[in-house]
């Protein structure tokens, strides 16, 4: 026994030497990237220390170049900075640099395995990718959701404009967060998401961000990531078996419903379990309730928007951005009412007729990419620049500081929608400078759609509502735009603004008291004095 134990902790020893000691030593005599000198097991820990990631790593680039070369406790490591590399990571040598390296956290109750986010780019991986883009992103199914996206839009205006009992001072990302989940759900399940659901959900997510957004030693001693120092994969395993067994809900609800023969409603879900018990020949997986769970929680919306909320930050940043900037705020709300006219509800089709509110977007996500990192693996040795990222690298493409970079942008400190006034600059994927979204084959997948909400969710904010910040907020000289660092990069002080409702028309009416009064959108009063024969003038 005595010796078996002996024989255990000599091979654990013998590891740790090999992967902590002997590599760093190994790297130094590669052609790697310049970079900062490597401390004895920690490598280059400290180097991030005490700093958001992706600030520590433009730091590290100000001083070695757009290609830095570091070492994360056990992990090998490059960061990307500069839109030219960013074009040799995500296009040219993309095909071998398109792993995945994966956060220790998404292997809680194995979801890594049926994750389009956290698989390698094989055979599954792509499967399940273009099941997603034909079931949900797709042009045609894009189209048929349109109604849908418009419908939580509208509950947006109304909830803002306190129809159902909200307060003058609005929390944004909570009046947001709700319609943009109603969304991805009616997107996967084709039908509106319960309160009772919604509200879980929030918590949910609110905890998620917090648990798998915090620094976590498995992510960099995969060695000891058995052991889970600090609870991270056991505290978000309970949050997956949650949202586990509310799509486990819905997939048996479908099966009664396919069972007693109700309509199709072709959606992802009906395509999932119409591939129910397939089995791929090439790598050996089976499309069962494992996969098609995993599926929809990873894939798109409750794992990705839902639990990362990137879509309902960037309106939040947004907001707070034009907030700080009243003059943008008076200019894209022009915008809007000159193509809405008296119009109530903002739909799809007015987004191309709004160039400066596309504007607003595009510059918000280039200051506040709500996913400022994106996490390649190399799967094969490569040359870029002249240096070697050996197979198996990480390679941190800094997003955040990709789209600051000064080279390619005026003050790009500043919110300046102008800049993108005469530049045709796209956010796409092809302009290496701007990609808020990555590019390349793991570009994200929920774009399509991501873009849509944007627009139509932030324009209904604006259309009719007069923001004005917190009067402590103008007290103190303006909002606290700093930063939280975690699953996704928001506002660490949620954005709470004053909505009042702006008076949208002139009514009339036969009352002599009352024969001419302003329209207050939303206002029940109002709403049933138009109903009782008074008549909107403009
Ligand atoms: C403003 C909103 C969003 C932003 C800024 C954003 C950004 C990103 C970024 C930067 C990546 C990583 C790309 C890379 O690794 O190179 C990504 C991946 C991904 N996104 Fe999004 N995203 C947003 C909304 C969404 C939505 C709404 C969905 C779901 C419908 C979604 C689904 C995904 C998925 C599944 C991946 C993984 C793709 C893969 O690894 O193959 N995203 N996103």
């Amino acid at each position: 026994m005595a010796a078996f134990l002996l024989l255990c902790i000599s091979s654990l020893l013998l590891v740790f030497i090999t992967t902590y000691i002997f590599q760093p030593l190994m790297d130094a005599r590669r052609r790697l990237p310049p970079g900062p000198r490597r401390l004895p097991i920690i490598g280059n820990l400290h180097n991030i220390a005490g700093n958001p990631p992706h600030r520590a790593f433009a730091a590290l680039a100000d001083r070695y170049g757009p290609l830095v070369s570091i070492r994360l406790g056990g992990v090998r490591a490059v960061v990307v900075s500069s839109g030219d590399v960013a074009m040799e990571v995500l296009h040219a040598r993309n095909a071998d640099l398109a792993g995945r390296a994966a956060m220790d956290a998404w292997h809680a109750s194995g979801h890594h395995a049926h994750s389009i986010i956290a698989l390698p780019p094989r055979r599954k991986w792509r499967a399940l990718r273009k099941l997603c883009a034909e079931h949900v992103l797709a042009p045609r199914r894009l189209a048929d959701l349109r109604a849908a996206r418009e419908d939580e839009a509208r509950d947006l205006a109304r909830a803002v404009s306190g129809e159902d009992g909200g307060s003058p001072a609005v929390a944004v990302a909570r009046v947001v967060f709700p319609r943009v989940a109603g969304v991805l759900w009616r997107s996967m399940f084709s039908e509106a998401m319960d309160a009772t659901t919604a509200r879980e959900l929030g918590d949910v997510v609110r905890e998620a961000v917090v648990v798998a957004g915090a620094p976590n030693p498995s992510d960099y001693f995969p060695a000891l990531a058995a052991a889970d120092l600090l609870g991270v994969r056991w505290r978000m395993e309970k949050l997956v078996a949650w949202t586990y067994m509310v799509i486990d809900q819905q997939i048996e609800l479908r099966r009664r419903r396919r069972t007693a023969g109700e309509p199709r409603k072709n959606d992802l879900l009906d395509a999932a379990l119409d591939m129910e018990g397939d089995v791929d020949e090439g790598e050996g997986w089976a499309m069962n309730q494992d996969a098609i769970r995993g599926m929809l929680m990873v894939t798109n919306a409750l794992c990705y928007d839902f639990y990362y909320g990137s879509t309902t930050s960037t309106i939040e940043w947004a907001m707070a951005e034009l907030l700080q900037n009243p003059r943008c705020m008076a200019k894209v709300q022009d915008e809007i009412k000159g193509v809405l006219g008296t119009r109530r509800h903002v739909e799809e089709r007015d987004i191309s007729k709004l160039p400066y509110l596309q504007a607003v977007v595009k510059e918000t996500l280039r200051l506040h990419p709500t996913v400022p990192i994106g996490l390649n693996k190399a799967e094969a040795t490569v040359e870029i620049h002249g240096y070697k990222v050996p197979k198996g690298t990480t390679v941190y493409v800094n997003l955040w500081d990709i789209c600051r970079r000064a080279k390619a942008w005026d003050e790009p400190e500043e919110f300046m929608p102008e800049r993108f006034d005469k530049d045709d600059v796209s956010f796409l994927g092809t302009n290496f400078e701007l990609i808020p979204f990555g590019a390349g084959r793991r570009i994200c997948l929920g774009m399509p759609l991501a873009e849509r909400m944007l627009h139509l969710m932030l324009a209904s904010l604006l259309h009719r509502f007069e923001w004005t910040m917190l009067p402590e907020d103008g007290q103190q000289g303006g909002l606290d735009m700093a930063e939280q660092f975690g699953l996704v990069l928001s506002l660490a002080t949620p954005l709470r603004a004053r909505a009042p409702r702006e008076h949208v028309g002139v009514m009339v009416g036969f009352s002599p008291l009352v024969n001419k009064i302003h329209l207050l959108e939303g206002c029940s009063v109002c709403l049933d004095l138009l109903d009782a024969g008074y008549m909107l003038l403009a």
